[in-house]
């Protein structure tokens, strides 16, 4: 049975969601799976979510695979005759890929099923506040709990047709960061009676990659982005709050610890120094994703003699995904797949290659048949 999977890409691609709104898209899984043969399926929705076991022949396991359905506040530049119909919202992390790529393999599995039972997920709020946590303690227990779990991200540095992957750390430990300060305001021709936030935050942006380079080991790796300023209301009026918006990424959670200590410290330094209040919100923070050996190692075999693909031995990156706390319960993989986009992750412009969907929905398909 032939899938239109670009057409499915396409379709998703229009209709990004933010975390936990994503009504639309929930619709569309369910309208999809609503049209595959209905013998073998157990259809559930969890929040946003949702969850379709297919019951295998002579199951002696249920294989779990997960895939991310939220798209990010970014406003779409890619001139796509398919971009998004919603304005300030778009696909740009591969959510639209990954979904299709599940419903692919749901495809086939529906009409020719395996021999173990199989549960797709597709989970909300990858991007925030995080949908996986929850779904594990809430809906991922008893009979719905998998005892193999695997995922993909799509990867724009390689190629359509490469598989990035490694046992052990893959993605980073996170943290969101929102620093709010309050100074106060004033007539921009008299600083002197003032308590400037702009200058405050200024200073502040710069300070916190001190802890990067002066308090994290050289040998470790560890970011801090500030992604987003807001503050002021007018150019010639002193700016009485400000707002730092940003993420913290580190490789263990020791570094994380240090990091936020650091960040509180120098914090607490410049409200001194400026003579301000300021306030300090984590977010939501993220487990790192840590790769199974075993399940890692059987699929890297697997793809190293695959014909449609090609094994890259990657290092760990600080991104981060809330599928580790999947894989902190139960045995699994995640990997990176090629999409060859000139344009990076959450970049406006990010264009992936939609070669890699057949690719992907092969090589899981053919994976699952040998587990
Ligand atoms: C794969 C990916 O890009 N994931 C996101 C996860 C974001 C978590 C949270 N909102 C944060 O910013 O810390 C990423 O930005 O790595």
């Amino acid at each position: 049975m032939e899938t239109n999977l670009i057409q499915i890409r396409r379709d998703l691609h229009r209709i990004p969601e933010l975390g936990y709104q994503e009504f639309k898209t929930q619709q569309y899984i369910l309208d999809f799976v609503s049209h595959l043969p209905q013998e073998r399926l157990t259809v559930k929705t969890w929040k946003t979510g949702v969850l379709v076991k297919v019951k295998g022949t002579a199951a002696k396991k249920l294989i779990g695979y997960r895939t991310d359905i939220d798209g990010l506040p970014i406003q779409e530049e890619t001139g796509f005759s398919f971009q998004s119909e919603h304005e300030g919202r778009m696909h740009a992390c591969g959510h639209d890929f990954h979904m299709t790529i599940a419903l692919g393999i749901l495809t086939y599995f529906a009409n020719h099923p395996a021999q173990d039972d199989l549960l797709f997920i597709f989970q909300p709020a990858e991007e925030g506040p995080g949908g996986a946590e929850t779904m594990l303690k809430e809906v991922l227990i008893g009979d719905w709990r998998p005892d193999l779990i695997m995922a993909l991200h799509a990867a724009p540095e390689y190629p359509a047709g490469t598989v990035a992957v490694k046992e052990g750390l893959l993605f980073a430990n996170t943290s969101e960061l929102y620093i709010d300060l309050e100074g106060k305001g004033g007539h921009a021709a008299y600083p002197q009676h003032t308590k400037d936030m702009v200058v405050a935050a200024a200073y502040l942006v710069t300070q916190l990659q001190s802890i990067i380079s002066r308090n994290i080991d050289p040998l470790d790796s560890a970011v801090i982005t500030i992604g987003k300023i807001t503050g002021g209301s007018v150019q010639n009026a002193i700016a009485e709050y400000a707002r730092l918006e940003g993420t913290i990424r580190t490789l263990s959670s020791e570094a994380m610890e240090k990091v936020k200590r650091r960040i509180e410290t120098i914090t607490n330094g410049l409200a001194a120094a400026f003579e301000c209040q300021a306030r300090i919100d984590y977010g939501c923070n993220y487990y790192q994703v840590f790769n199974h050996a075993d399940e890692t190692a059987r699929f890297m075999d697997f793809v190293r003699t695959y014909k449609g693909a090609r094994l890259h031995e990657c290092g760990e990156a600080l991104t981060g995904e809330d599928f580790g706390y999947m894989l902190k319960e139960i045995p699994g993989f995640m990997f990176w797949l090629g999409v060859g986009s000139p344009y990076g992750l959450h970049h406006a412009k990010f264009a992936p290659d939609e070669c890699a969907l057949q690719m992907a929905v092969d090589l899981m398909v053919d994976y699952i048949l040998t587990l």
